[in-house]
């Protein structure tokens, strides 16, 4: 199992997005490859050139920011810029190519995951408005009146790291983690498993198993209290193990919890009807909700604090349901600061423009 662990990654199809995330027939039928069935190669060669054209676009725009050629005044350190300065450290290996390389791994690895989780997160917490209850008293007595959560108030909310704990058992959104490959031959449980063969980790099943979790299906954070969440062994392991885990863990808790425990303290939210929101998985390499069922019975939000708050808090929505920001370039997953401009196209802001400024906060001209 070490040897396994320990295994290099396995790489999948020659696909842009990594392993297995769409099925291309021509890769099990060649012959259907000599005439690109269905356009699929053109499409990723478009797809190819149209993603290099916006992030070349990014690396430009902060290397004119560093540089002193932009008009913004004040220069702010983004993940860009730190990958821009490492350029300047060691020109050979951080090119352009590279940085654009890690840019699309962290968008690819990072935002999709983070919104998922965020998103069986509020399920969860709508079918159990206790739940609910009990973080939104957390937070009003834990953070002054009329002070936004940030995320150096984390700590004093451990209640809502429950709750994250809790959905990512229940839900881990990438069930089967990544593909690994033996780099050895090894035995697990008695099987031979020879060297180069691909392992597929069930942790959904692991994270449910009745005979490591009591009440294993159940929604019921109160069981991480107490205990240091990721600390459970192997049987909690929604970021992986061992040497290929997740990095972006520890940033990934920080985001939704920041996320959520906005959502908590300015809106009270509840059911549409009597009828619990449905928890029915949909299918992908990442497990969504079946997003377009729900989301036409999920949320029926009373807006909690004043609404220039509320504006401020658009850009969270925007993430919860999707929908991309229109002004490219800026690490919207990352941190609320490098937020400029969003369109919210969600149906609480009527589709209305919101313009942050580089504070994260409402800039109403
Ligand atoms: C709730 C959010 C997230 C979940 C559940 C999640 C889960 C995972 C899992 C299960 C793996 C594979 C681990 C394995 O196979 O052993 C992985 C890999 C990875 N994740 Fe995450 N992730 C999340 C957020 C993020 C974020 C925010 C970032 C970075 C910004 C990130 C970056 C990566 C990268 C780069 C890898 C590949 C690591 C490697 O191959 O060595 N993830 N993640």
């Amino acid at each position: 199992m070490t040897r396994l662990a320990a295994g290099k990654r396995w790489s999948g199809s020659a696909s842009l997005f990594g392993p297995s995330m769409f099925m291309n027939a021509c890769e099990y039928i060649p012959v259907l490859g000599w005439v690109d069935y269905k356009g699929f190669e053109k499409k990723l060669v478009d797809l190819q050139r149209r993603r290099d054209e916006f992030l070349q676009g990014l690396i430009d725009e902060h290397r004119n920011i560093r540089t002193g050629n932009s008009s913004c005044a004040e220069k702010r350190k983004t993940m860009v810029e730190a990958l821009l300065l490492l350029q300047k450290a060691e020109p050979e290996y951080y090119t352009d190519y590279i940085i654009k390389g890690i840019v699309v791994l962290l968008f690819t690895a990072g935002t999709h995951t983070s919104a998922l989780t965020m998103e069986w997160a509020m399920s969860l917490m709508l079918n159990h408005p206790e739940v609910l209850e009990k973080a939104r008293k957390e937070i009003d007595s834990n953070i002054q009146p009329g002070h936004l959560l940030e995320d150096s108030d984390l700590a004093k909310v451990p209640y809502l790291r429950c709750i994250i704990t809790e959905t990512l058992r229940l839900f881990p959104v990438a069930p089967l983690l990544l593909p690994h490959l033996s780099s050895e031959d090894c035995v697990i449980e008695g099987y031979d498993i020879p060297r180069g063969t691909m392992l597929l980790v069930n942790a959904w099943a692991i994270q449910r198993d009745p005979n490591v979790w009591e009440d294993a299906t159940m929604f019921k954070p109160e069981r991480f209290e107490g205990t240091e969440a990721g600390r459970e062994g192997f049987k909690f392991i929604p970021f992986g193990m061992g040497r290929r885990a997740c990095p972006g863990a520890a940033l990934a808790i920080r985001l939704v919890g920041l996320v959520l425990g906005t959502f908590i303290q300015c809106f009270e939210w509840e059911r549409v009807g009597p009828e619990l929101i449905d928890l029915e998985e949909g299918s992908g390499l990442t497990v969504p909700k079946d997003f377009l069922r729900a989301i036409e019975r999920i949320l029926n939000i009373k807006q909690y604090a004043s609404s220039i708050r509320a504006k401020e808090i658009g850009f969270f929505t925007e993430q919860l349901f999707n929908l991309r920001p229109q002004k490219s370039g800026y690490f919207f997953m990352l941190s609320p600061n490098t937020m400029i401009k969003l369109v919210s196209g969600n149906r609480y802001f009527n589709g209305e423009e919101l313009v942050l400024d580089k504070h994260g906060k409402l800039d109403d001209k």
